[in-house]
């Protein structure tokens, strides 16, 4: 199952901080995006909204034309997060988290069902061998693709991922974008991902939005947002973003 995220006129306050200030913006289904922004431009507030674990102040969120409030846990069993820190238990293992996570969310409800999902999972991410280690010996990488994983047990139809490269060598990062990749193509699911890495971005999403104080200031396909710039995409974000005054 794919679906599409629709998001309308999304506004969100902090007090006088608006986070988001009308905001407007679609992810077709089975479409990698990548929302590229300053720090503070709203990109994990956003991510709350979808995920139902804030509310706009005003505006919609749909996903597969379901609006998020009013589903309730159902629809946010389609949505997989990945955070960009997760925070895990060092002495657990990887197969206990994973354990821990199917339970709070109800996922599997047979008996070995959740066994037979998070072996799926922990497989999917490459985790297989070390799944009965404690966390606390695994690599930032490693700990990623768990968090991965953790996001993967309800099988999504969307996958919002907060920074998932950020701290990770070049190995980490090809790893993850191997992974995403094949994801992707198994399941059709729909991608989110917001992100600093440019070029990253540049190789896996299908379409780039620019956030700027809480609104879209550009989107497109990687190159064509990059045409006319001598550093590709990172030139086309310098100049619309003012340099990245708040960096
Ligand atoms: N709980 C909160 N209370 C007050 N202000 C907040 C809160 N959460 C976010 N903000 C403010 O809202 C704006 C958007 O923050 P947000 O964290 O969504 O941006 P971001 O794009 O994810 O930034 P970064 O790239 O640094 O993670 C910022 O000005 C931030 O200071």
């Amino acid at each position: 199952m794919t679906m599409r995220i629709d998001i309308t006129d999304v506004h969100r306050r902090y007090g006088d901080v608006e986070a988001l200030a009308g905001l407007d913006l679609t992810v077709d289904s089975g479409d990698a995006y990548g929302l590229v922004g300053t720090n503070g431009a709203g990109k994990s507030t956003l991510f709350g909204l979808i995920a139902g674990h804030d509310r706009p102040d005003d505006g919609r969120i749909t996903v597969g034309g379901r609006d998020v409030r009013e589903t309730g846990w159902r629809i946010r069993e389609s949505i997989g997060v990945l955070p960009e820190n997760p925070g895990f238990p060092p002495g657990e293992t990887g197969r206990e988290t994973l354990a821990f996570h199917a339970d709070v969310r109800g996922i599997g409800s047979g008996p070995g069902d959740a066994a037979e999902r998070i072996a799926g999972a922990a497989a999917t991410v490459g985790l297989a061998d070390a799944i009965d280690r404690p966390i606390g010996g695994y690599s930032k990488g490693m700990r990623r693709r768990l968090g991965l994983a953790a996001a993967l047990l309800a099988n999504p139809a969307v996958l919002l991922l907060d920074e998932p490269t950020a701290g990770l060598d070049p190995n980490g990062v090809a790893a993850l974008r191997e992974i995403l990749t094949r994801v992707r193509d198994e399941t059709g699911v729909t991608l989110l991902m917001a992100t600093h890495a440019l070029r990253e971005a540049e190789r896996v999403c299908d379409r780039v939005g620019v956030l700027d104080d809480g609104r879209l200031v550009a989107e497109g396909r990687p190159d064509d947002l990059a045409t006319g710039h001598d550093d590709g995409l990172e030139g086309a974000f310098v100049s619309l973003t003012g340099g990245g005054r708040d960096a």
